[in-house]
């Protein structure tokens, strides 16, 4: 059986008279590592508070690990945008602290992990490179044994080199204890070969929830005379139309495999980043599994095709 971690159904929040997120609903299996994505303003972060407790919804629900966002049986720890490091501690007073707070602390692993990465214990965290201080941010929220790992963009400002490790050591941990990891991260090109599940977020609105090999799979970049893109309209989803008066360029949904298609089409798989921009692009297009909540409808406005 496939355990849910995280269900959102109808998920909203409004601030004023906006919405932050609206109309949200996605269920994520455990054990799956997430790219959270989306432009600037999207979404993420309060996807991100309201999956964490840390906000109450507007509209709809959100349950983690079965149960209501804040009351969950599991543990879950959140890691937010703004490293939550008190400078003056010490990398030390840090663990103590996150000893002290947290009713389950794995202090033998905290210690060894910053051993292994050569960050001191005697150090102010204030004084550490944006990578180190990442890293312990990182230790700190994974030494409270967590079954639900939410990670605010904890990649930003770290330079490629430093997100290559923070991204290998935070898959390593995911083998040994398959752990349920949600990150969000501007840079898709940072999760491609890391995460096994994208959520992307756009102006607010849940436009992709899946498995990437599944999505990889399902979606073909047609690339071929202008005049027939109308027939593939009329057959498969077409997420983005590029076209000009001779050449159309279509990237298509074909969940259940593409069909016998006129020979003149040239088709090419999608890599991951294309995928996500050319629905960024396309904020009406979507692409989300219909959704069958426990004791409820199904409820999918866009259901795949
Ligand atoms: N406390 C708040 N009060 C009012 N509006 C807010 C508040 N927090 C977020 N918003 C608004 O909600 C929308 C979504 O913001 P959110 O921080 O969730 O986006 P994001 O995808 O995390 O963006 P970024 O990538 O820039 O961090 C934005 O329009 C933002 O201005």
């Amino acid at each position: 059986m496939t355990e849910t971690v995280l269900e959102a159904t109808g998920l909203g929040k409004r601030y004023r008279r906006r919405w932050a997120l609206r109309d949200c609903s996605l269920a994520v299996p455990a054990g799956r590592v997430v790219a959270l994505v989306g432009p600037n303003g999207a979404g993420k972060t309060t996807l991100l508070h309201l999956a964490a407790g840390l906000l109450a919804p507007t509209a709809g629900t959100v349950r983690v690990l079965g149960s209501p966002a804040g009351h969950e049986r599991g543990r879950v720890a959140f890691l937010a945008q703004d490293k939550p490091l008190y400078e003056t501690f010490t990398v030390a007073d840090m663990l103590r602290f996150g000893r002290r707070m947290n009713p389950v602390w794995d202090d033998g692993f905290a210690r060894a992990r910053l051993a292994g990465l050569d960050i001191p214990l005697d150090h102010r965290t204030g004084r550490l490179s944006g990578g180190q201080q990442a890293q312990v941010a990182l230790t700190v929220a994974l030494a409270k044994r967590p079954d639900l790992l939410l990670l605010d963009e904890p990649m930003a400002n770290l330079d490629p080199l430093a997100r290559h490790e923070v991204m290998r050591d935070l898959m390593a941990v995911v083998a040994d204890t398959g752990l349920t990891v949600l990150l969000s991260s501007h840079v898709v090109s940072d999760l491609e070969n890391t995460c096994d599940w994208l959520v992307v977020v756009n102006r607010g609105r849940v436009q992709v929830s899946g498995d990437i090999e599944d999505l990889l799979g399902a979606h073909h970049l047609l690339s071929g005379p202008a005049e027939l893109a109308g027939a593939v309209a009329s057959r498969l989803a077409v997420v983005e139309d590029d076209r000009t008066d001779r050449q159309a360029t279509l990237l298509v949904r074909a969940t259940d495999g593409l069909p016998a298609l006129d020979p003149r089409w040239h088709v090419r798989p999608v890599a991951l980043e294309e995928l996500v921009l050319s629905y960024l692009r396309q904020p009406e297009s979507a692409a989300l599994p219909r959704l069958v909540m426990a004791g409820a409808a199904p409820t999918d406005p866009v259901p795949f095709p």
